[in-house]
């Protein structure tokens, strides 16, 4: 299978590690990398292009499957809308040190990085990330375009809303319903429901500003 890499700052480059990782047990050609603004060659494999120069690869490798590999929620989703327009299927990349239980839903597009864990019945989105060391325990269901920094904890039955980016080392207690477009703070621990578009900090975490709405 032919895979390129949308995206080539640090996030891409971690997602070149997990691919190198699973290459080893899928088969797997990774083409290289895809950037609007970088030229040149990341640890040995080509920067092909620019985004829209992904039409022509497209047309050489039919197969063709890319992994949208940009950190930041809103641009990413650009990107797989760019994908989709192209008839660019996305590429879910699972690095085999994770943990995923019985019954996991995982979107197309969607990274998980080393040591995290997705335990049973959770549902993540599309092109959504798990990142280094998350837990997502039981249940959770986890929206598209959603990032779950690394080493942040959810209990079961968490919900985080689509866009959402709950910061590094946070935890969430069981059953808590975290809106759309939210920004949970490093190191908070949320207790309590949060609304769309909210920006939440501290311990216990609370609402300190909103975002504009995405829509
Ligand atoms: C592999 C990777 O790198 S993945 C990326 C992981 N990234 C993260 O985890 C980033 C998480 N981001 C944060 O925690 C940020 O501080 C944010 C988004 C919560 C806030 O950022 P900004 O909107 O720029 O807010 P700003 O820095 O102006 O802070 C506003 C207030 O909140 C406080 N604050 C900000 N972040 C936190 C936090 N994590 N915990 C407690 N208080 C905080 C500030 O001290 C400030 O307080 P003050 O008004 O009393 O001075």
């Amino acid at each position: 299978m032919d895979v390129i890499i949308v995206g080539a700052g640090g996030h891409a480059r971690v997602i070149l590690d997990i691919l190198l990782a699973m290459k080893n047990i899928n088969n797997i050609n990774i083409l290289g990398f895809i950037d609007d603004n970088k030229e040149g060659e990341i640890l040995g494999y080509k920067i092909l292009g620019k985004l829209d120069d992904i039409k022509a690869l497209k047309e050489i490798y039919p197969n063709l499957k890319a992994v949208p590999a940009i950190g930041d929620n809103k641009i990413r989703k650009n990107i797989v809308q760019k994908l989709d327009s192209f008839g660019v299927e996305l590429f879910t990349a699972v690095h085999p040190s994770a943990v995923i239980g019985g019954n996991v839903k995982i979107g197309e597009g969607t990274v998980v990085m080393p040591m995290a864990v997705i335990n049973n019945s959770a549902k993540i989105g599309r092109a959504a990330i798990i990142n280094s060391s998350a837990v997502v325990e039981h249940d959770n269901v986890i929206g598209d375009f959603a990032h779950i920094s690394p080493g942040a904890h959810l209990a079961g039955t968490v919900r985080v809303g689509d866009f959402t980016h709950v910061g590094t080392g946070a935890n969430v207690i069981p059953g808590v319903k975290i809106g759309k477009n939210v920004t949970i703070g490093a190191g908070a621990t949320v207790i309590k429901d949060i609304e769309d578009n909210a920006v939440a900090v501290g311990v216990p975490a609370k609402v300190i500003k909103f975002k504009e709405d995405l829509e």
